[in-house]
């Protein structure tokens, strides 16, 4: 339905190109949830906003090929002085706004108050979004509109309807964003950070019924966040991102038991697990370095607990290592034997304690590892044996000797944010 293949979306800025998206493919299929999850920073939302060619000012797509359903939304082509200019074939301003924004493709952001207009009732706003974008109007729109929220599970739609939104709570408004954006019978919605203000019961229930409406509409998902809980409820796919690129793409059940990208495993490692049992969260070390100046080599390398000395050389794309149910498993790590580097033959990197290089005026974020290096590496203390004491989310537990995580996990009512727990299994009712 959708494929997305070396797109690269930059932001010209005082201190420099900001390269947000800096080469990414993956693709979307009919009927999918398909996750693009990462630190912040990643890359994610503009990643998104550039299927929609929505991308903020002074921001721009500079190359990479997006299509839809044998539409082209970005394509570019060498003119005759070697220029790159947009192929003859992408849609046109005109056309996305009419044929794809909305009716093909709709949009959930995170902060329903900003795409609400308080003035309004939250009816008058979803009757009028049904009458400009489908055929229909007047008591047949009104009456669409209150189907619409009862389907998203708004209780007493009728008189809700002449509500306003601030008399709405957050999971009923987000519900609401949810009703506007099926409202056109969209094939894919890109879902960006919807649950996150949400408290994590809300949550769960804003997620099951994501879960169901795909169920029953077949609607594809786009769904960005920061979240691997959200992952293991939502995703039938998942793509990693780090610093603008995808470092990890695989089905969901094959990313979390067979990760094959540190950084993939950082995020997990930084998260309870219901199928681990660990003494205690690992936080990531560092923090991300900006989009500037990103690191040479791989762009993880300053921050990975398994760099070698070649990671700071290649900056490996993502190759295929396995394929699961038709679909690729490709991360972007030299770990593995399909990249020729000399990976075992390469000398440990020991991973540096971290400035902080995420300010955009940093003078680039090879600093940190040069920092590193002159102080030689007896001064580096490594991850695992010096990390984390006090940082560390204390993950020890009382186990009533039984040793089911999941039975464990339903005992609890849904804890805080920091301890949620989650479940791979598919089929919703589990954890509470
Ligand atoms: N308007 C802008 N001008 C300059 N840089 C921008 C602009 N918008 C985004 N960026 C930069 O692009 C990069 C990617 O940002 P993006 O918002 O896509 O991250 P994200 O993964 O969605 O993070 P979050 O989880 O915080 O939403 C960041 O370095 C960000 O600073
Ligand atoms: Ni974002």
């Amino acid at each position: 339905m959708l494929r997305v293949e070396n797109l690269q979306t930059q932001f010209p800025t005082e201190s420099g190109t900001v390269r947000a998206v800096d080469g990414i493919s993956f693709d979307v299929y009919e009927g999918e949830i398909v996750c693009l999850v990462g630190e912040s920073g990643a890359g994610k939302s503009v990643a998104s906003m550039s299927l929609l060619r929505l991308v903020d000012d002074p921001g721009e797509i500079v190359g990479g090929e997006i299509r839809y359903r044998g539409r082209t939304i970005v394509g570019f082509e060498e003119g005759p002085d070697g220029e790159r200019r947009r192929r003859e074939d992408v849609l046109s301003d005109a056309e996305m706004r009419r044929e794809i924004r909305g009716n093909e493709i709709a949009v959930i952001f995170q902060d329903p108050m900003e795409s609400l207009n308080p003035v309004y009732t939250v009816g008058g706003q979803l009757r009028e979004f049904i009458e400009l974008n489908r055929d229909l109007e007047g008591e047949a729109a009104r009456r669409e509109a209150i189907d619409m929220l009862r389907e998203v599970g708004i209780p007493d739609p009728e008189q809700r309807y002449g509500e306003y939104p601030h008399q709405f709570s957050g999971g009923m408004r987000q519900r609401v964003l949810i009703a506007m954006a099926l409202a056109c019978e969209p094939s894919l919605i890109i879902a960006d950070e919807p649950t996150t203000a949400l408290d994590v019961t809300v949550e769960g229930q804003i997620l099951d019924l994501v879960d169901d409406l795909q169920a029953k509409y077949g609607t594809s998902f786009l769904w960005v966040t920061h979240d691997m809980g959200v992952v293991a409820e939502v995703a039938d796919r998942v793509n990693v991102m780090y610093l603008g690129e995808i470092v990890e793409q695989a089905p969901v059940d094959e990313l979390f038991y067979e990760t094959s990208h540190p950084y993939t495993e950082a995020l997990l490692n930084s998260m309870p697990r219901p199928d681990r049992t660990v003494e205690r969260l690992e936080p990531i070390e560092g923090t991300m370095p900006n989009a500037i100046d990103p690191p040479r080599g791989c762009r993880f390398h300053p921050r990975c607990p398994d760099a070698r000395a070649v990671c700071r050389e290649d900056n490996p794309e993502a190759r295929e290592i396995d394929r699961v149910d038709g679909h690729p498993h490709r991360a972007a790590c030299v770990k593995h034997d399909v990249f020729a580097a000399d990976y075992g033959g390469s000398r440990p990197l020991e991973v540096e304690p971290q400035v902080t290089a995420g300010t955009p005026d940093g003078s680039g974020t090879g600093g940190s590892e040069v920092a590193g290096d002159s102080t030689g590496d007896e001064e580096s203390p490594t991850v695992r044996e010096d990390g984390g004491e006090e940082t560390g989310v204390d993950l020890e537990r009382e186990r009533d000797g039984d040793d089911s995580w999941a039975e464990e996990a339903a005992d609890e009512s849904r804890p805080g944010d920091d301890e949620r727990q989650w479940s791979l299994e598919d089929g919703g009712d589990d954890d509470g």
